[in-house]
């Protein structure tokens, strides 16, 4: 079946409809950062960038790093973006845009994200970075997918059944990591732990600057649920989204987080653009170091 043109959308020189990109411009490692500023922060490691193209919030670098072939894209901020990056990436390497069908032989794509967040245990200090076994959404963003078999359904009712925040209209979606790509990034640097997203910084994310929140103390009971000694310990904008759709697509998702905030202790760090390269150049050491492609 022929994808119509109000669905497969492509500009007139062919590149799909949001990132401007065409099915060569992307390599099989993808690595997404939130601000288009960090794609050079990532590009300029490459020994050398074939492509630069940019379209709204999405910057797309593709280049070679020690033989191994790797884009860079940035997908600004929040799950309503990831849903154009994913669906899209997945278009460019799945689907023909000549004939419009999806091809028989699938490729797979390994998405590694390099994000900030903020933590909300006190003992996951501000600087530190993180890898997140499991991503909680709320944000909404995997209801409107037929989505239940990527979905983690232990997690999720369980943290759904402590939460009980059904009145406020927040249900939880629990998505997770793909764990053989993640054993290419472990190390002493890292910790792990289940991060949730949220559907904005503020509010959504229990901040309240001159409006209240509906849930006064929505962070510390986040940080009071434990799944198999797994706590939640920070939040973001993207991590269970990209996690969800990854699966989806049959493709594999790592999100890596430099820690900004600490919500618990009130503190922001004083060194955020340096502790954000320093997890750049962390995942680009271990790429080069290890053997997929
Ligand atoms: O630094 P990035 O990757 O954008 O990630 C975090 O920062 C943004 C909010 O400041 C959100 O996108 C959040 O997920
Ligand atoms: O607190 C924080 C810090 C970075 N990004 C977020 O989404 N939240």
């Amino acid at each position: 079946m022929s994808l119509g043109s109000s669905e497969l959308i492509l500009n007139p020189d062919g590149s799909i409809y949001h990132l401007n990109l065409l099915p060569d411009d992307i390599a099989d490692i993808i690595i997404t950062v939130g601000d288009p500023d960090r794609v050079h922060e990532v590009s300029k490691h490459f020994d050398s960038v074939e492509l630069e193209k940019k379209k709204r919030e999405f910057t797309t670098h593709t280049g070679i790093l020690s033989g191994k072939r790797i884009t860079v894209i940035s997908t600004g901020i929040g799950t309503d973006n990831i849903d154009i990056v994913l669906n899209e990436l997945d278009a460019l390497a799945n689907i023909d845009f000549v004939t419009r069908t999806i091809n028989e032989k699938k490729r797979q794509l390994s998405f590694i994200r390099i994000g900030t967040s903020g933590s909300i245990q006190p003992n996951l200090p501000v600087d530190s970075f993180l890898l997140s076994s499991s991503g909680v959404g709320f944000d909404g963003l995997l209801h409107f997918y037929d989505s239940g078999h990527v979905r983690n359904a232990d997690l999720e009712s369980k943290l759904n059944d402590y939460l009980r925040w059904k009145e406020q209209k927040i249900y939880a979606y629990a998505t997770d990591f793909d764990g053989q790509l993640a054993g290419n990034f472990t190390s002493n640097r890292i910790r792990f732990g289940v991060t949730a997203t949220n559907s904005g910084f503020y509010g959504p994310q229990g901040r309240n600057l001159r409006i209240a929140t509906a849930l006064p103390d929505f962070n510390a009971r986040l940080a009071g649920f434990s799944y198999q000694n797994h706590q939640i310990t920070n939040l973001e904008m993207e991590t269970a989204g990209i996690y969800g759709l990854a699966k989806l697509h049959g493709h594999r998702a790592i999100s890596l987080s430099a820690i900004l905030a600490n919500r618990a202790t009130g503190e922001f760090s004083k060194n955020g653009q340096k502790t954000i390269n320093d997890l750049i150049q962390f995942t680009l050491e271990k790429i080069i170091s290890s053997d997929f492609d």
